[in-house]
């Protein structure tokens, strides 16, 4: 196989702060801005195999699919055959039977039970009880996990909240990922201001070396979410705790893609989405996870009267109640929570360790299809080649990345654009499988070869 893709590993430069003006402008989804193909006329049928080896990868990927421990899990979600996506990344695929559960408690919870439900249907215990359904997928024992508001929301209670554990004034500097989604920069940027730190921006790999006796808290992605690189969060944890500061982590990009341990690796804050790999929905609740070491020091900057020892005494005075509970604010968004709760019933059965065997297995075999199929040097890819610095998704950079990629999403291969010039392509394991990448790379090499061509460019 030659060496087709130049592969920049998605190495932190370092430089993310800068580079990061791009990146600021926020990219809706470029599902939203080319068109996409209607559900009932999937654009990719089975096309014959024409590139380059592609008989041989396509009979791979025929007998990986066959020998596929997780493929049948595919039957579990709302999918087109024509049409393979690899935006899962952003936002998860439905869950066939959500609908009906949703029409239940639409109808009847809400419908005939009315208020009743807040007690008799459960409604109440929601963010904690669903808090408990994801906590196993991050590696936390019961009791540490609760749902509710956005990522971006918990971001803030985190870093705040991590701000006041480690209490010391002295420790004056908040380290945040330079390169992270934008969202967790700003709000660290605001933390700081309210909390009176510094913000010190560095890449990942370099918090270790950044990290203090001057630092409070540090904010890191666990997978960076253009280039899909993963960061090593037991060691840059390890650092951060060894300086005597708290470690907060963002595990939008990891948590149903990979394990991610947090008890084990002595985590003290996360925080992270459910609407990507864990499938909850558009604007699913996001969550918190508080080490249970942290609970009863936890001050939470949100204390809404949902977190009150006793909620319905409607006291003046607020008293924090125990537990993971402590992380909760408002009224809980009751139909996207219950939505989200019954779409982790795909989860049942399924080890975090098989989602990551067959993840890694989804990359590696699209990178490969894409060096066989993609002439060298038309692509530059991003994601990072070792195992342990990837995460589930594989991002390509080429200056014509938009109208590649519209091209794409037109021929039925749904990925994502970040600008100015990476596609992204999200591989979620139990509804990706291995013929899904062998035709992604193929259309990609055609969609390529296609905009080369009016272009007058020869390879
Ligand atoms: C790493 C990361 N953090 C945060 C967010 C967004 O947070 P919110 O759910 O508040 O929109 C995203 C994606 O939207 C993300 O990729
Ligand atoms: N929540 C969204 C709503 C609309 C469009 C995209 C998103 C995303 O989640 C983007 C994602 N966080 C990303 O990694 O780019």
């Amino acid at each position: 196989m030659s060496d087709v893709l130049q592969n920049t590993g998605g190495r932190d430069t370092g430089s993310g702060r800068g580079a990061r003006s791009t990146e600021r402008t926020q990219e809706t989804g470029t599902a939203r801005s080319v068109p996409v193909p209607a559900a009932e006329a999937p654009v990719v049928g089975t096309p014959a195999p024409e590139s380059p080896g592609a008989e041989s990868l396509a009979a791979r990927a025929a007998a990986l699919d066959a020998a596929d421990p997780l493929a049948k899990r595919r039957d579990l979600f709302a999918l087109d055959d024509g049409v393979v996506y690899l935006d899962g990344n952003s936002l998860g695929a439905l869950p066939r039977h959500v609908p009906a559960r949703m029409a239940h408690v639409v109808s009847h919870e809400w419908g005939r039970m009315r208020i009743r439900s807040w007690d008799e249907s459960g409604w109440w215990t929601a963010p904690e009880r669903i808090g408990d359904r994801v906590a196993p997928l991050v590696g936390a024992a019961p009791g540490q996990v609760v749902v509710g508001d956005s990522t971006s929301v918990n971001v803030f209670k985190a870093l705040v909240g991590a701000v006041r554990l480690a209490g010391d004034d002295s420790r004056d500097e908040i380290v945040v990922d330079a390169t992270t989604f934008p969202t967790d920069g700003y709000i660290a940027e605001s933390a700081a201001r309210m909390t009176g730190r510094r913000l010190v921006p560095v890449a990942p790999g370099d918090v270790p070396a950044a990290v203090g006796p001057r630092t409070a808290a540090a904010l890191v992605n666990h997978v960076d979410y253009r280039t899909g690189r993963l960061h090593d969060l037991p060691g840059i944890t390890a650092a951060v705790r060894d300086a005597g500061a708290l470690a907060v982590w963002d595990l939008c990009h990891s948590a149903g893609a990979l394990p991610v341990d947090l008890d084990a690796n002595g985590v003290d804050l996360a925080v992270g989405c459910t609407y990507k790999y864990l499938n909850g929905g558009p604007g699913a609740p996001a969550y918190l996870y508080v080490a249970e070491r942290h609970q009863a020091r936890f001050d939470s900057p949100l204390p809404g009267w949902n977190s009150h020892a006793d909620p319905f005494a409607m006291a003046p005075g607020y008293a924090a109640v125990d537990g993971a509970r402590r992380g909760r604010v408002g009224t809980p968004d009751i139909l996207s929570m219950l939505a989200l709760e019954a779409a982790l019933d795909v989860w049942d059965g399924v080890s975090v360790h098989e989602v990551r065997a067959k993840s890694l297995a989804l990359t590696d075999f699209f990178l490969e299809c894409v060096r066989a199929y993609v002439p060298e040097g038309r692509l530059t890819s991003l994601t990072p080649t070792a195992h342990a610095e990837r995460g589930s998704q594989v991002a390509l950079s080429c200056a014509d990345a938009p109208a590649v990629m519209a091209r794409l999403i037109e021929r039925g291969v749904v990925g994502d654009l970040r600008r100015p010039d990476v596609l992204r392509f999200g591989f979620t394991p139990l509804y990706v499988g291995f013929a899904d990448a062998e035709r992604a790379a193929r259309v990609l090499a055609e969609v390529c070869a296609e905009a080369d061509a009016e272009a007058g460019v020869e390879r």
